[in-house]
């Protein structure tokens, strides 16, 4: 069966998409900082330690494993860190992008990079791949470049947009949205949560099935694979509230001026996902239907 390599594996995407493409019987190698942190064991999963912005260390992965596709997940993703440390998150986000295609050059067909909605100003929100990027973060910046890059690769490849993923708390992952309020209330903690930026926010599970969606076809091109409906993440919040029994009174709605993030955020953001579902076959499932999995399996 393929090898497929994928970067960030101890991140919160890469956890749901290997756990995917080891049920549907593929070689997964795996590559994260550190130790790992997948709390799954196989005999087709491959774990190496790898630091990306120490230039060789992947390299020899990919001389050993010769994957395949490569999927790159891993960047620094707090939007905020981003704009902080901005070099640091060039020489990750960008930077270490750059040396991985070259590597993968070399030994794989095809390669995807995953990407965010942030590369727009969210003037305009829902967004179609034809758009025009004209990102406001150094994150959103980031990503453009990576894109960039990628899209004079060598090989074959596929760039994955997507917006606002959401899933269950996974063991020292980054929270999202959905992990941080259903925690928040549990612990009967009040917070803020903003009104004013629409997304269309989308389960982890889904965009795995996305991606698997694109390995499968070896779909090239730009791809914007998200949920279908527009929410803010205080009507999400609601939905996490009421599903959970929770005390919605905790929650009180602001707007995104209220805070004071180092990162902007773009306001009016999320996809129109037209393309994915007629050409990909890309169908997510409703924001209500997952969270009450969600909350079941939380609560077990
Ligand atoms: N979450 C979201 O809402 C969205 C995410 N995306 C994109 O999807 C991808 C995955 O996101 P997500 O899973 O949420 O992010 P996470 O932050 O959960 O995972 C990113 C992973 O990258 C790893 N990483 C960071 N720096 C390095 C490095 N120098 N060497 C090796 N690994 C490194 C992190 O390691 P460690 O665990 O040690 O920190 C982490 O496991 C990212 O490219 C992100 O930009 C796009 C749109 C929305
Ligand atoms: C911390 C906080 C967040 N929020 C909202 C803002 C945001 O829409 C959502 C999640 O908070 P975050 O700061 O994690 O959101 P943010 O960093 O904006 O998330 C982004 O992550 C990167 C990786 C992406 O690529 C983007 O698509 C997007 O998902 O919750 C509140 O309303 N109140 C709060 O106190």
């Amino acid at each position: 069966m393929e090898k497929i390599l994928v970067t960030g594996a101890n991140g919160m995407v890469a956890q749901a998409l290997i756990k995917l493409l080891l049920q549907q019987g593929y070689t997964v190698i795996a590559t994260g900082r550190g130790p790992s942190r997948l709390n799954m064991t196989d005999p087709s999963l491959h774990y190496y330690p790898a630091d990306l912005t120490h230039p060789f260390e992947l390299q020899m992965v990919m001389e050993k494993e010769l994957p395949q596709v490569v999927v790159h997940l891993a960047a620094m993703t707090q939007v905020d860190e981003c704009a902080l440390r901005q070099n640091e998150a060039h020489v990750m986000n960008v930077e270490a992008t750059a040396r991985l295609l070259l590597d993968a050059e070399s030994f794989s067909s095809f390669f995807i990079l995953l990407s965010t909605d942030f590369v727009f100003d969210g003037e305009k929100g829902m967004y179609i791949e034809t758009d025009e990027p004209a990102p406001i973060s150094w994150y959103g910046h980031t990503k453009v470049e990576a894109e960039a890059l990628v899209e004079t690769a060598a090989m074959d490849w596929a760039i994955i947009r997507t917006c606002l993923v959401y899933g269950a708390a996974t063991p020292g992952g980054r929270q999202n949205i959905f992990s941080w309020v259903r925690s928040s209330l549990e612990a009967g903690k009040p917070i803020n949560v903003v009104d004013d930026q629409w997304r269309t926010p989308t389960a982890v599970e889904d965009l795995a099935a996305g991606i698997l969606l694109v390995i499968r076809q070896r779909a090239k091109g730009l791809w914007h694979l998200s949920g279908e409906e527009r929410m803010t993440p205080y009507r999400m919040a609601l939905a996490i509230a009421a599903q959970g029994g929770f005390d919605g009174q905790l929650l009180t709605r602001v707007t995104a001026d209220s805070f004071t993030q180092p990162g902007k955020r773009p306001l009016l953001t999320g996809f129109d996902i037209s393309k994915a579902k007629k050409e990909l076959g890309f169908q997510p499932g409703k924001f209500a239907d997952h969270i009450k999995k969600m909350t079941t399996e939380d609560g077990q």
